[in-house]
């Protein structure tokens, strides 16, 4: 991922320059319950243009929740989930939740990778851009005649999916299927996948799970490129502090389905409610000590 390294450090708008911006995503008391089940409680929280806003907080917290409704797998018990893309005002809870990825350009990956394992690496990302396909064929057999609309909208369908593979680096395994890639290539291809979508908001869920310390620092500088790159919005869930610490502009935290803290990683760090989210009734020692030293209770 060098290629990425050089141009990763540029940092988000700061803290000055971001004021008084319009955010990109603001939710505004989210609710979500499950019969008796509260998953997501009054929770409110903003996402800044340009900007890496991480949501984390333990398991069952209700982080992977706040995706689903955000991208409109789950429609909110209660609640207003406002985007301001350059596009247009969203109010995402309004949109058929299989409308929300194509009209309001909300992306995202998945917990569990959700590749098509049997198609090539190529193929993964020509699927993503299927929606734009179809509009260039006008929903007819232009496709399969090939006419010329079609025939140029699949040439730069190819040439984003081919754009994306060297930047992640799997260009060299564009023709071998998805199914086949190590797992840090999956989780690698899935962002790229999203990507293909030209989304301005980016939702990675737990993008960091089951990669090496070498493969988060890859990550690490992918999203940063991508941030600085694409000036979209990216948010994310994960559980990998030095992912989160990072590079994160802004935390969000969560427990039980509440928002406990609301800050940039050094307010989140110092912050008492997250340390005690973190430790609940247990020992400090308990604590992985990754996450502890992120939060600066161990050395
Ligand atoms: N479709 C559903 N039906 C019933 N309960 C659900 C559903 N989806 C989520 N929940 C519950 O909502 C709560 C929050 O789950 P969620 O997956 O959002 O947590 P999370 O913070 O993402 O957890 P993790 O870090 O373990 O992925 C959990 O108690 C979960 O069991």
């Amino acid at each position: 991922m060098s290629a990425i390294v050089a141009t990763s450090t540029a940092a988000a708008p700061g803290a000055a320059a971001q004021a008084g911006i319009e955010p990109l995503l603001r939710v505004e008391h989210l609710t979500m319950r499950f019969g008796g089940l509260v998953a997501i409680d009054d929770v409110s929280f903003e996402a800044k243009p340009e900007q890496i806003t991480a949501i984390i907080g333990p398991n069952g917290a209700g982080k992977t929740t706040v995706f689903n409704c955000l991208t409109g797998f789950y429609k909110p018990t209660v609640g207003r989930l406002t985007l301001n893309a350059p596009h247009g005002r969203f109010l995402l809870e309004q949109i058929d939740g299989f409308r929300i990825a194509q009209r309001a350009k909300v992306a995202r990956t998945f917990q569990n990778i959700r590749l098509f394992p049997g198609m090539s690496v190529l193929e993964n990302l020509i699927v993503a851009q299927h929606n734009k396909l179809m509009r260039a064929s006008g929903f007819s057999v232009a496709a399969l005649i090939g006419v010329g609309g079609y025939r140029r909208a699949e040439r730069r369908a190819v040439e984003l999916a081919r754009h994306w593979l060297e930047k992640v680096q799997l260009i060299d395994r564009a023709d071998k299927p998805a199914g086949s890639l190590p797992y840090g290539g999956q989780r690698r291809l899935e962002i790229a996948r999203a990507m293909c979508t030209e989304p301005v908001i980016l939702c990675l869920d737990e993008p960091a799970a089951g990669l090496n310390a070498h493969e988060s620092h890859e990550l690490n500088e992918l999203l940063l490129w991508i941030r600085a790159e694409y000036k979209i919005g990216v948010l994310l869930i994960e559980h990998d502090m030095s992912v989160v610490m990072g590079i994160s502009d802004h935390i969000v935290v969560l427990d039980y389905g509440r928002k406990i803290a609301d800050g940039n990683p050094e307010q989140i760090r110092k912050d008492p409610a997250v340390i005690r989210a973190y430790l609940g009734e247990a020992e400090e020692e308990n604590l992985p000590p990754e996450v502890a030293a992120d939060l600066g209770l161990k050395k």
